[in-house]
């Protein structure tokens, strides 16, 4: 059972990959599931459906990127309602929403959200201190 100590800890991280490095994203969380598993979890809509489809985990799906999805988690980390976000984006290919990609990554620096942009990274990050000492002594 969850102590209330560990509750505080929980952390918003947004998961968010172009088609291309899905399949990517979607390994790495399956390899960190357990640790994933006691966050809150949101995506932009494919990323997010997917990756509810491949390990089960309860993730807040917004609009799809081209749709308007990065833009909303521009928004939500204005409203300070995301701690980090893991971005797995693609770098051999133009998006046809690049402004709104460009925008959400100008958004994350600015208001200084730790961002995870390959797995070297987001290994990195979900180890950190950041992810609290007590929960990683735990694991
Ligand atoms: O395009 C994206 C990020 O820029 C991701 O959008 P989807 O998760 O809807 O594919």
């Amino acid at each position: 059972m969850r102590k209330l100590n560990d509750i505080k800890k929980q952390k918003h991280i947004a998961l968010i990959a172009h088609d291309n490095k899905k399949v990517q994203l979607i390994n790495w969380i399956k390899e960190n599931k357990d640790c994933l598993s006691t966050h809150f979890l949101c995506g932009t809509g494919t990323t997010a459906r997917m990756i509810i489809e491949e390990t089960s985990l309860p993730v807040r799906a917004f609009e799809s990127g081209p749709y308007g999805g990065d833009q909303q988690i521009g928004a939500a980390i204005v409203d300070g309602k995301i701690d980090f976000m893991i971005f797995f984006w693609d770098p051999l290919s133009s998006q046809p929403h690049d402004p709104d990609v460009k925008a959400l990554l100008r958004i994350a620096v600015l208001y200084d959200i730790p961002v995870a942009m390959n797995v070297s990274s987001a290994d990195f990050l979900l180890k950190s201190s950041y992810m609290t000492e007590d929960y990683m002594r735990e694991k």
